[in-house]
């Protein structure tokens, strides 16, 4: 198995198959028995224990914060065993607070017990990064908040990693988790074999066994749809006009089931209209009702099909980033997509394990 650099790699399975154990052979808390791991090329087991921790941050379930320091001397932690000097380190916690969203001002003095449980989250991740390693190993991270922090928390990890591009090995036994999260995600069996380790989509859409596809759930086409953005697909097209433009040219591009968008100077879509509706219409000023809700490209599938299911037309309406009508997502749009997908997975030629040699671990 290769972790190319700059990945998020997540590592998911059953509890009790081995994961925890995986990360730490990695880091050498536990020796291999046997095998090898490998870091830019060198055998860990050849590296010293302690250099070797110093470039691999470690969060783990629950932050695993000292209770009795500081916010402050937790995330300061590592760039003190490495001998930063004091106004070095003082600086890099602050820097390391604000960016995982926790004003250095308000945090720095306190203890773990006065955090909530995502705010000392934040503090593990802080900590983990504080010395710059270029690995991080993130074992259950989130495991021990609430759904919704969880979710803020994955968004923040998400949005760290584009920014430091850091190697990134992530346990869970959420296979949600893993989707969203994951370059590519790792599927391990019992003592951590590997069942299949391949990009989210392809397991989705191909999983290897029963056992994967057990895992990845009945709904797999479902999450499918949480990978690919609205931006992503084509979109489909339907009749517009301007709301000082006569309703002649709509009226005749609708036939009877139709309906169409009205659009203001900025094209930016007012209304829905039904050819009834036009009928007997002399203007597009006051014809029609909101368009409701709009999709931004940068939603995926999955909020598409929620906004198409709320609507009676079975259609959702894509803006651009102004605000600008772009088209549609229809159900045919979702299902012509996992159809693709499926189709794409299953064809001769893919490569399981596509991951080059350029891989830190
Ligand atoms: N490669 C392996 N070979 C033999 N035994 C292993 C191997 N990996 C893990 N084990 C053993 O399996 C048990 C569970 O391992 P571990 O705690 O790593 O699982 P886990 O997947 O992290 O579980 P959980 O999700 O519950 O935290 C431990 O007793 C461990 O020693």
């Amino acid at each position: 198995m290769r972790i190319p650099a700059g990945e998020i790699v997540v590592l998911v399975g059953r509890s009790g198959c081995g994961k925890t154990t995986t990360m730490r052979m990695i880091n050498r808390l536990i020796e291999p028995s046997s095998g090898t791991i490998t870091i830019g090329g060198r055998d860990v087991t050849a590296m010293n224990p302690d250099e070797l921790r110093r470039g691999i941050g470690y969060s783990i379930q629950q932050a695993g914060l000292f209770p009795h320091m500081t916010v402050a001397r937790n995330v300061a932690t590592v760039p003190g065993l490495v001998g930063w000097d004091r106004k070095r380190i003082a600086a890099r916690v602050d820097e390391m607070l604000a960016l995982v969203g926790l004003d250095p001002g308000v945090f720095r003095d306190r203890y773990p017990r006065q955090l909530s449980g995502g705010q000392q989250q934040r503090v593990g991740v802080a900590r983990a990064l504080a010395a710059d390693p270029p690995i991080l190993l993130m074992d259950e991270p989130f495991g021990a908040v609430d759904p919704i922090t969880r979710g803020l928390l994955q968004d923040e990890l998400l949005r760290l990693h584009a920014e430091l591009r850091k190697t990134v090995v992530f346990v869970t036994h959420d296979f949600d988790e893993a989707v969203k999260l994951g370059d590519r995600i790792a599927v391990l069996g019992d003592r951590s074999s590997i069942l299949q380790y391949d990009t989210p989509a392809r397991i989705l859409a191909a999983p290897a066994d029963a056992t994967v596809a057990d895992f990845a759930g009945a709904d797999a086409s479902l999450k499918q749809l949480t990978l690919t953005r609205v931006r992503e697909v084509a979109l489909g097209d339907c009749p517009t006009a301007g709301e000082n433009d006569p309703p002649d040219d709509l009226r005749a591009a609708l036939d009877d089931g139709d309906w169409g968008l009205v659009l203001d100077a900025r094209r930016r879509p007012l209304r829905r209209v039904s050819a009834p509706q036009l009928t007997h219409a002399n203007s597009l000023r006051d014809t029609g009702s909101p368009v409701g809700r709009t999709l931004p490209l940068e939603s995926t599938l999955q909020d598409a099909l929620d906004a198409l299911l709320a609507d009676r037309t079975a259609t959702a309406v894509v803006v651009g980033e102004q605000g600008e009508y772009a088209g549609v997502v229809t159900i045919d749009t979702l299902v012509g997509h996992l159809s693709d997908a499926r189709a794409a997975a299953d064809s001769p030629g893919r490569t399981t394990d596509s991951a080059e040699s350029r891989g830190a671990v």
